[in-house]
């Protein structure tokens, strides 16, 4: 279950399904970096590019590696504002659990009775709306695994 939580989060990070956040700011403040933003001025938050960046993940964060998210056995959360796929702070997404939950039960489901493959030659490519979709779906081959019901 380590590995499944591991192997999800970091899908999510190459992948978030929310990619961009816009933000509207309240009164005037000056970010981290110096940047200064007016009273009303709008905010892009480009989640997809900030969970990809060196900076922040290392000279691998391109890789799909959930070893990332694992020591000595256990899953390791990461800053809610280094990986912010569920936002940060107090709107954080209310449904982190529950959508974790439910991935963990659809992967569990098909993985139990089905060896996955993804085809040879086929590649991911995102599209990039408010949610994220992959522009032609994922072409997988899919082999019964032999299940013992004695
Ligand atoms: C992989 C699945 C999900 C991801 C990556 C995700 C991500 C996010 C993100 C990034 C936000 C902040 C949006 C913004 O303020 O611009 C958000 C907000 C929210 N999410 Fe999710 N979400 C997921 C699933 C769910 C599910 C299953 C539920 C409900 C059962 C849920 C309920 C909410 C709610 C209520 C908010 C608004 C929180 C607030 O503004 O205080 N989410 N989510």
């Amino acid at each position: 279950m380590v590995y499944l939580q591991a192997a999800l989060s970091e899908s999510l990070r190459l992948y978030p399904s929310v990619p961009v956040e816009l933000k509207q700011v309240l009164k005037d403040d000056v970010l981290p970096d110096g940047t200064r933003l007016k009273k009303g001025a709008q905010v892009f938050n480009f989640l997809f590019s900030m969970v990809r960046m060196e900076s922040i993940w290392g000279k691998d964060c391109l890789e799909f590696k959930p070893e990332r998210r694992i020591k000595d056995g256990k899953f390791l959360s990461a800053n809610q504002f280094k990986y912010p796929v569920f936002n940060a702070g107090p709107r954080r997404c209310l449904g982190k659990n529950f959508s974790y939950t439910q991935m963990k039960i659809v992967a569990i489901s098909v993985l139990l009775r089905y060896s996955v493959k993804v085809v040879e030659g086929h590649s991911v490519v995102p599209k990039l709306t408010t949610t994220l979709y992959m522009k032609i779906c994922l072409m997988v081959t899919l082999r019964p695994r032999l299940v013992n019901n004695a």
